[in-house]
């Protein structure tokens, strides 16, 4: 089976350059100009594209493959979607994004399926930076598939000698899981630069994991899922590395400093969308509501903690 990779970010090209070990990767670009004069990706600096690799900016030609990989930003996905004019009927469509979608409510996998109801979808998730993957260094992430048996031939498809991909049928879960962790990595960044200490952390992640199993419930989600990689381990990742975007937003917003808006951070959208199903459904979701109030500038890290904190005291 061909592979194609949509969106040449830190993503998307370090996931061509692994699967390129397996064989020939199309990854296409919004703008080729500089992987073509360099061969390599201007979010990825350093790191040459191996022979393997055709990059193209013909949408046509790169939907020619059997399986497609979309690793756009979650809040352009549908409008990217939008831009196929086929119904890419019998193709896998792998979503390598994180997040929900601020218009619909909708996290990856919903995207390609409401949108591309012919094809199936399925999502590639879990704890791994762009840059260790592009280095081969070891990584395991969860491959979602409702159908067992495609998500079978995706999960060898898309393993290499140095990405092991574990199967589940849980979309639901495994998108769910990826996009909150996002919301809980601004947070515990947030509580480390405004220097409240590592057992504050520690309670964000804590209590976020509890949101999000709470929320992935909700969902008819499995536990077991919001248990593994796509949950609490990018969780574990997220929340602690100071390679992460999103833990970087919080430590900015933490420390009162600038952040560089052009930069990837899916949690500060997807907060707002959680919010307003909190809203919708009544389901309390307090850090996602906190999140979005902070990154929208409405409250600070103070007014933060002082209204988690203040809450009526529960079990656990
Ligand atoms: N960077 C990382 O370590 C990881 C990223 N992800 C996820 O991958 C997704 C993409 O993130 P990154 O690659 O890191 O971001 P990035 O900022 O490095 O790259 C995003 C890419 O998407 C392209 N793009 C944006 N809007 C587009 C549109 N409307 N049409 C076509 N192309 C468009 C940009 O040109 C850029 O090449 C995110 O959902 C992120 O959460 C998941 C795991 C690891
Ligand atoms: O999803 C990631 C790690 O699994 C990357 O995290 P950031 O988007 O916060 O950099």
């Amino acid at each position: 089976m061909s592979v194609s990779v949509f969106g040449a970010g830190a993503f998307g090209t370090a996931l061509a350059i692994s699967l390129a070990q397996n064989g020939p990767v199309t990854l296409w670009a919004r703008d080729v100009s500089p992987l073509e004069n360099k061969r390599q990706s201007p979010r990825l600096p350093g790191i040459t594209l191996p022979d393997q690799i055709s990059i193209t900016g013909d949408l046509e030609q790169a939907l020619e493959n059997d399986t497609l990989l979309f690793s756009i930003p979650m809040q352009n996905l549908s409008g990217f979607l939008s831009r196929i004019n086929s119904d890419l009927e019998g193709k896998a469509l792998v979503a390598c994004c994180k997040g929900v979608d601020l218009r619909s409510g909708l996290g990856p996998v919903g995207i390609l399926s409401e949108t591309k109801p012919k094809a199936q979808a399925a999502i590639l998730t879990g704890p791994s930076f762009a840059a260790d993957i592009a280095k081969g260094l070891p990584t395991a992430l969860t491959l979602a598939c409702t159908d067992d048996a495609i998500g079978k031939e995706i999960q060898h498809q898309l393993s290499t000698p140095s990405l092991r991909l574990y199967r589940s049928t849980d979309t639901v879960g495994a998108e769910l899981g990826g996009a909150l962790k996002n919301v809980m990595a601004i947070a515990c960044g947030a509580a480390m630069g405004a220097g409240l200490g590592d057992s504050a952390r520690a309670a964000l992640m804590t209590r976020g994991f509890a949101e999000m199993t709470r929320f992935a419930a909700s969902r008819e989600a499995r536990p077991e899922t919001m248990a593994g990689l796509s949950g609490l381990g990018d969780l574990a990742l997220t929340c602690t590395s100071d390679l992460s975007r999103n833990y970087q937003l919080g430590l900015a917003l933490g420390r009162k400093e600038a952040f560089d808006p052009s930069i990837t951070v899916e949690g500060a959208a997807t907060a707002q969308a959680m919010d307003r199903i909190a809203i919708d459904t009544g389901l309390s979701l307090p850090i996602c509501h906190a999140v979005a109030a902070l990154t929208q500038g409405r409250v600070t890290v103070d007014d933060v903690m002082t209204q988690l904190l203040s809450r009526p005291l529960k079990e656990e």
